[in-house]
């Protein structure tokens, strides 16, 4: 599991090490290892069934590992009941107490822990300023429209716990701008508290837009994590190329003969094979690995529909006419699913009328930020981690 991104100035909140626990009927998590900073937030994203309510049930004592340890702020957490652990979770949809009013309901886990007094009653008004329900304080959640009892379960939890805040889609039931802007005001009071929040989404927007790093789980383990964007240009499997992005990247298998002074990639172009000097990165990664077949991960910003004004900026890079299969409208950009060989890609396109389906349009594949992958394994056949150089 690639991690490049883990600060090892900030002192860990938690660590989870080789997590494992199995169920009977299948699902569940394996071997996880994560680690979360002080300051830092981390999204969890994966397929449902993937594992991400487990590993957060896991860490919150609410289900026993089979094997694995978890620490909190450096001591192990193994042996603590859910409430010794220091931390606070939300679950989605969770309701605020009916009969407590805001107030309460924010100091509920303070008042759980034995703390009152005035720096708890502090801390709650700074949450409730933060979180935009300062004037609510006296009010019952049935007063509360669905978005303010929102951020009193959240603000709930960040009052609770200023280590580790837990939330399992959290704001699954609200509607985007609602949800962008609790998310917003969460992440400052964040900012402000400091500890460590994991989230659970099923929203990549949301998770690259909260979490310093993504965590992206299937069949129960951790396949990568990383920053963001570090995520999306350089997965390290083909999972993580075709599940990230909206939509994510089309994988296209080639064929590669890697020779003394060129590789020839087989079946990308139709009808022709498109060769490659020795020395480009990517080349250099594959030489040695005696793969027959590679696996192409395009995005939708890899492929360039050529149109005439564009072609005097052309690159040396594979172009081929595609026959537009489909076009979807994506707001202020459309999106275009076209063929060609045995090939499927995605491109957008910011004209306002054309492709049509059926229609044959030039394209570009960029290679030069492509990734490759092992067809077999998956893995990414990455260039600097093959300690090749990386001019491709
Ligand atoms: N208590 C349990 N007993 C048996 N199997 C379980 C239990 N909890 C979860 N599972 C199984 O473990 C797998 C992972 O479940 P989990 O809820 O962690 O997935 P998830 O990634 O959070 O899914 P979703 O995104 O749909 O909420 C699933 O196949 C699920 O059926």
């Amino acid at each position: 599991m690639l991690d490049s991104t883990v600060d090892h100035m900030r002192p860990p909140v938690l660590e989870a090490r080789a997590l494992t626990l199995q169920y009977s009927g299948g699902g569940g998590v394996q071997a996880i290892d994560l680690m979360v900073a002080e300051g830092e937030r981390v999204s969890v994203l994966g397929p449902s069934g993937s594992g991400k309510t487990t590993l957060l049930r896991l860490i919150a004592g609410l289900e026993r590992p089979e094997s694995g340890e978890i620490w909190l702020d450096g001591r192990s957490a193994i042996d603590l009941a859910p409430r010794h652990r220091g931390l606070a979770m939300v679950f989605q949809e969770q309701p605020p107490y009916p009969h407590l009013d805001v107030e309460r309901n924010l100091g509920f886990g303070l008042r759980a822990r034995g703390r009152a007094g005035s720096e708890s009653r502090d801390r709650i008004r700074r949450v409730a300023a933060s979180l935009g329900i300062e004037s609510m304080l006296p009010r019952r959640p049935a007063e509360l429209s669905g978005g303010e009892r929102r951020r009193v379960v959240l603000g709930r939890a960040m009052a609770t716990s200023r280590r580790l805040v837990l939330l399992d889609e959290p704001f699954s039931a609200l509607d985007p701008p609602l949800r962008a802007s609790i998310r917003s005001d969460l992440i400052a009071l964040h900012d402000r508290q400091g500890g460590a929040i994991v989230l659970v989404t099923h929203d990549q927007a949301e998770a690259m837009a909260f979490g310093h790093r993504l965590a992206i789980i299937r069949d129960g383990s951790l396949i990568q994590v990383g920053a963001p964007a570090e995520v999306y240009r350089r997965p390290a499997h083909r999972f993580v190329a075709e599940f990230l992005g909206d939509p994510g990247a089309s994988v296209l298998r080639c064929g590669i003969r890697v020779g003394p002074e060129s590789a020839r990639i087989d079946g990308l172009v139709p009808g022709a094979s498109w060769a490659v000097p020795r020395g480009v990165g990517w080349v250099e990664a594959m030489a040695g690995r005696n793969l027959g077949e590679v696996d192409l991960a395009l995005r939708p910003e890899q492929v360039v529909r050529l149109v005439p004004d564009r072609s005097s900026r052309l690159t040396e890079a594979p172009t081929v006419v595609a026959r537009v299969d489909r076009v979807e409208s994506r707001g202020p950009t459309r999106l275009v699913i076209a063929r060609f060989g045995q090939h499927r890609v995605r491109f957008w396109t910011e004209e306002v009328s054309g492709p049509d389906p059926g229609d044959r349009v030039p394209i570009r594949l960029d290679l030069q930020t492509a990734c490759w992958f092992d067809p077999v394994t998956g893995e990414a056949i990455n260039p600097s981690r093959d300690g090749a150089t990386d001019q491709g």
